[in-house]
């Protein structure tokens, strides 16, 4: 399967050598704050995420999403690559990624010039990235630094549990079995080592999400507070 992505990718000329091109980022990290909302698929990053929008006056992206949308975007030469992608629980070029997720925060940028985000000013939720080593590094390197990592964790059983019931009405064509115990496996063996790394940075708040919605909505907003109250 990789071969397979890897060819694709190739001729959708998206691998570069990154290394040999020195870039600024596009976001001041002062004036734009970046949290990353990792853990395992059905976690509940977005869940929470949606619940700490109404505490902040954050953005919040979620990058399956996103890649979703541009799957089913007329004309995206992106659509079939995306969906062999998210069927097989794999993780899309970097560059894809990347490029939807400034795009979209330059547009909440711009339209919320008028309620509030001054002078470029922004709070990013980014939901479900990075999910791998080199799309982190592409992020920071292009787009922002991030302030910190929200990492909900909770067992196997519990995902599994959550996304099968999801899966009822989600409507979404990797919440059956095959798809979420291939998605558990890139978790193990591409995000973990993500998340390790912003660990050694001191950058991650590990939550416990296997309690109720409110109980770990109480906790991540602790968090998230304690680092706006660093980063102000
Ligand atoms: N603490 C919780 N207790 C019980 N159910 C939960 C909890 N958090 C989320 N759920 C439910 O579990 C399912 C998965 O949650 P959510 O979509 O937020 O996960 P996710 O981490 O964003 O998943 P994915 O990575 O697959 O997009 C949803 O149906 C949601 O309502
Ligand atoms: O950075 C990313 C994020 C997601 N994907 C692909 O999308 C699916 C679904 O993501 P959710 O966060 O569960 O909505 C994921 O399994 C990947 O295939 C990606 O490639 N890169």
């Amino acid at each position: 399967m990789p071969a397979v992505i890897d060819k694709i990718a190739e001729a959708l000329h998206l691998h570069k050598n990154r290394s040999t091109v020195a870039s600024t980022p596009a976001f001041d990290e002062k004036k734009v704050t970046v949290i990353f909302v990792l853990g395992g698929p059905g976690a509940g990053k977005g869940t929470q995420c949606a619940r700490l929008v109404q505490d902040h006056d954050f953005c919040h992206l979620s990058a399956g999403d996103l890649l979703r949308a541009e799957q089913h975007r007329e004309g995206s030469e992106y659509g079939q690559l995306i969906q062999t992608c998210i069927k097989e629980g794999t993780i899309v070029p970097m560059e894809v990624t990347v490029k939807l997720l400034e795009k979209a925060m330059k547009a909440a940028i711009a339209e919320k010039n008028s309620e509030g985000w001054e002078d470029g000013r922004g709070r990013f939720l980014i939901d479900g990235f990075p999910r791998k080593m080199d799309q982190a590094e592409m992020f920071e390197q292009e787009v922002c630094k991030p302030s910190m990592v929200l990492f909900f964790t909770t067992t196997e059983e519990v995902m599994l549990e959550r996304l099968l019931e999801r899966g009822k009405t989600s409507g979404r064509e990797d919440d059956n079995v095959e798809s979420i115990k291939k998605r558990f496996r890139t978790y193990k063996e591409q995000t973990m080592p993500v998340i390790e790394q912003y660990e050694k940075l001191g950058k991650v708040a590990e939550i416990d999400s296997s309690v109720t919605i409110e109980e770990v909505h109480e906790k991540a907003k602790v968090a998230v507070q304690k680092s706006l109250a660093r980063s102000n």
